[in-house]
């Protein structure tokens, strides 16, 4: 059996749009594994986004199946997907969405505090993937107060507060400087290696995507290695 943490097995995405039907994926095939770091590139409108949403039990496939920890979640009820999601897979969009009128660290609490954690051990927790982040001297301050890279540096500890075994990003530093850009992309590596959770991470970044372990990209519709 796969190790994998995501498998898409042919999976295809099809809209439709004013009557008329258009593949936006066709025949996807990808695995992730535990500790890896794959980059995601394509052009714009590519379906880069598309594919994440499918992976991450957002949206599903037109064809094929999705499976996460060998698992097939295409053919399971709503509340089950609902389940898998909330407990395997963290995600980190461009724009952090963070609560405003929460701090850091509240944020971060939150998904352990919704899934029934108690107050104490989700604060530790909490803490602990701040501090992880660089952010020990920010626990308290709400995201108004932070800078942008800083935000996006507590989404990404959100991001993993239920222990997901897989991780997806859209772009987590598309919004942010250079010199930002890289800080947190570092925090973000360091953090994923120790957590030893698969991640799949659509940048255009070209020069982020090769510090990663592997290169694939949507072109035409299809997914090839880089
Ligand atoms: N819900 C939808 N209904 C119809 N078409 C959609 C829908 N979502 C996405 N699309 C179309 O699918 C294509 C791929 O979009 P997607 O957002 O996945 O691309 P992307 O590679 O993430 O682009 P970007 O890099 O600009 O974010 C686009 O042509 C888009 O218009």
């Amino acid at each position: 059996m796969s190790d994998a943490i995501l498998t898409l097995d042919n999976v295809g995405r099809v809209f439709r749009q004013g009557g008329t039907d258009f593949a936006v994926l066709v025949d996807i095939n990808l695995e992730v594994k535990a500790g890896e770091i794959v980059a995601l590139l394509g052009q714009s409108g590519a379906g880069k986004s598309t594919l994440l949403h499918t992976a991450g039990l957002l949206e599903p496939p037109t064809t094929g199946q999705v499976l996460i920890n060998g698992q097939d979640c295409t053919r399971t009820s709503d509340r089950k997907r609902t389940e898998t999601r909330r407990r395997e897979i963290g995600f980190v969009y461009q724009f952090h969405h963070l609560l405003p009128e929460f701090s850091a660290i509240e944020n971060v609490m939150m998904p352990n505090l919704i899934g029934g954690t108690p107050k104490k051990k989700a604060y530790a927790n909490a803490r602990h993937l701040l501090v992880s982040m660089g952010l020990e001297h920010r626990l308290d301050h709400r995201p108004a107060k932070m800078s942008g890279g800083e935000q996006q540096r507590v989404a990404i500890a959100r991001a993993l507060a239920n222990h997901p075994s897989l991780l997806l990003a859209d772009e987590p530093t598309g919004n942010l400087d250079e010199q930002t850009a890289e800080l947190v992309f570092q925090k973000f590596v360091g953090l994923v290696r120790e957590k030893n959770v698969g991640a799949l991470v659509a940048t255009h970044n070209l020069e982020l995507a090769k510090r990663m372990d592997r290169i694939v990209m949507v072109r035409d519709h299809r997914l090839v290695d880089a």
